[in-house]
């Protein structure tokens, strides 16, 4: 395989506790980047292969590799039990990046103090594709050439936002993490509404995805807004205008929308308190 991004991008060594599917994507994008599979060591209970070359255990061995970085990629509640396993095998030199919604940068300091360098990270799952969004922070304690190599190392997944303020990080969490199942959820209900004004239901599912990537494809290349296109599809008194009105009136959309954030933002902040 050609690498495509170049060798130290990638660190010497990385750990990942957990390989379902978000830790999964973004493993199988940094390997069809160039990342050598022999480099990786993945820890999962099922012990199931991951991929070619990549090392699967089932428990944790008796040391790291120097200048290993570890990605936390089990589910939120485990940190506890991973931690009393992992946080003895952890030295200075050990990099952490978390993607455990909901677990502040403070608690990954107090459950793996010899760390010096750890990073939240928020990706989300297209990833995998590399056309996922990486949402990142880390504090003051983490050095900044640790901040860079994280950062390089998540480029190759999609676009990459450093956040200024943790307190941000559940809601865009709730915007780009969580991000892919509302606008999932939303090509389903295009289709399902396309169907109930009477478009066959596997015609209407094709033509609402395609519909949606489509203007996503377009959107992204575009020079103006997503706002002034939606315009562009409007002709006055036409069809579309009819339709926007429908998601315009007092806001409906907005409104939706920023309500079904704001849940998912205050799970994040319920999560955080351990409830
Ligand atoms: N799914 C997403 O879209 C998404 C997006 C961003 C962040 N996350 C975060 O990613 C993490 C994993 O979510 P997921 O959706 O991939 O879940 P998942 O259930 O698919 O993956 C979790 C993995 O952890 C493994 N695991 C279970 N117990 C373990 C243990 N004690 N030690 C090590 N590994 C263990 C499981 O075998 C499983 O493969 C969560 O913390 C979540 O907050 C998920
Ligand atoms: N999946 C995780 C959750 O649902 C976080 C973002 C996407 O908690």
């Amino acid at each position: 395989m050609t690498a495509i991004w170049p060798d130290h991008l990638f660190p010497n060594h990385l750990f990942l506790v957990g390989c379902g599917n978000m830790a999964g994507q973004m493993l199988s994008r940094w390997l069809s980047e160039g990342l050598e599979p022999a480099r990786v060591t993945v820890l999962r209970p099922s012990g199931k292969p991951v991929a070619d070359g990549v090392a699967v255990v089932t428990d944790y061995p008796a040391a790291l590799p120097a200048g290993t970085t570890v990605l936390l990629g089990m589910k939120p509640y485990q940190i506890a039990d991973v931690a009393d396993a992992l946080a003895p095998l952890c030295a200075a030199d050990t990099r952490i990046v978390s993607i455990l919604a909901g677990t502040t940068l403070a608690e990954l300091r107090s459950r793996f103090p010899a760390a010096r360098d750890i990073v939240r990270a928020m990706p989300n799952l297209p990833v995998g594709l590399g056309e996922g969004v990486t949402a990142l922070f880390s504090d003051d304690a983490t050095d900044s050439a640790a901040r860079d190599a994280i950062g390089a190392l998540i480029q190759p997944l999609g676009l990459v936002e450093w956040i200024a303020d943790e307190a941000l990080f559940n809601q865009v969490t709730a915007l780009s993490g969580c991000g892919p199942a509302f606008l999932f959820r939303f090509v389903d209900t295009l289709a399902r509404a396309g169907e109930a004004i009477g478009i066959p239901a596997d015609q209407a599912a094709r033509m609402a995805l395609a519909t949606v990537q489509g203007s996503a494809n377009m959107a992204a290349r575009a020079a103006v807004s997503p706002s002034t296109l939606a315009d562009q599809v409007a002709s006055p008194g036409g069809m579309t205008r009819q339709g926007l009105n429908v998601l315009d009136a007092d806001d409906r959309l907005l409104a939706l929308l920023t309500d079904t954030l704001a849940a998912a933002r205050d799970r994040g902040e319920a999560m955080a308190r351990g409830e």
